[in-house]
């Protein structure tokens, strides 16, 4: 099993790694991949293509020095490689954003001018929309370092995913955890990809046996809305989909905002589950072309 080697991702891959010894009796070898995301310190917002964690995984698989790989679902480019199958996406954790502050407060507490970082589009234009009062300032690093600069009093608050949390343990350090249908989180949050190669039947079959059909779906839903706005991973585009009523209904909302969260179109779409790609694409042309009209663009 190929892996990045962040204690984030270390803890997500070796939960599935448990639990597909758990349902198969496989052992599991885990690999560390070191990626240009782990080692670089630009902005991701500038790094170019999408998918700087991904890359040096999915080389490693396809030159066979792993298996599989777990990646987190949200940082996968839209399309994937030829040889290269999405075997399984196991069930998902929490997928909404959480806020970590001082003092446990919550936005709507934080004192204008007060500093709140994130290093993602999506969470700017959204946090700066819904509360212009706040000064948002650009963060990278891991999740750890990122809390560690609201504990050390440089910054008031940040914000970061309720799943990134949960896996590490920390979830009851966040002061708020947002709102799925009002902070929108970003496609795939949450979730987990696990990859094979397309040619290994025997372990596509082993691994499937973790696949979630609901968060399948979901995702399914959540990524075609971020295909057909052909945005890489940090564009401000926000995508949420739950599967409601015994799998009756798929849920979808989007949001877009401009940079500076003066802009905000938000629209959601109810369909059919076993729609969810054309849902998305759907859902991402009403977005689009009322967002444009609401800018003049
Ligand atoms: N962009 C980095 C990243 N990729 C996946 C997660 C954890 C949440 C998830 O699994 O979706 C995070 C951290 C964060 O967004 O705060």
């Amino acid at each position: 099993m190929g892996t990045r080697g962040s204690a984030l991702a270390l803890a997500q891959s070796s939960s599935f790694a448990a639990a597909l010894s758990e349902v198969s009796g496989a052992s599991v070898r885990t690999v560390g991949i070191t990626t240009q995301g782990d080692t670089s310190n630009a902005a991701i917002a500038t790094m170019g293509s999408t998918g700087v964690f991904v890359q040096a995984v999915r080389a490693a698989l396809l030159a066979e020095e792993i298996d599989f790989a777990v990646h987190s679902y949200k940082d996968l480019p839209t399309a994937v490689p030829d040889g290269i199958t999405i075997a399984a996406v196991p069930v998902r954790e929490d997928p909404r954003d959480a806020v970590v502050a001082a003092d446990g407060r919550t936005l709507a507490q934080l004192p204008p001018g007060a500093r709140v970082g994130t290093g993602s589009p999506r969470r700017a234009g959204q946090l700066l929309s819904m509360h212009p009062q706040l000064d948002v300032v650009p963060l990278r690093g891991n999740v750890d370092s990122r809390i560690g600069r609201v504990r050390s009093g440089q910054l008031d608050a940040v914000v970061v995913a309720a799943a990134g949390l949960a896996r590490l343990g920390r979830l009851a350090e966040a002061s708020q955890i947002l709102d799925p249908d009002a902070f929108v989180p970003a496609p795939a949050q949450g979730a987990l990809a696990v990859e094979c190669r397309s040619d290994d039947p025997g372990l596509l079959a082993l691994l499937s046996a973790l696949d979630d059909r609901d968060t399948r779906c979901a995702v399914e839903a959540e990524r075609a809305v971020l295909a057909r706005l052909e945005a890489g991973c940090s564009a401000p585009v926000g995508a949420h989909a739950r599967i409601a009523r015994s799998r009756a209904r798929l849920e979808l909302c989007a949001v877009i905002t401009s940079p500076d969260g003066r802009h905000r179109t938000y629209r959601t779409m109810s369909a059919s589950p076993t729609d969810a790609t054309a849902t998305g694409h759907t859902l991402a042309d009403t977005l689009l072309a009322d967002h444009n009209t609401s800018t003049g663009a």
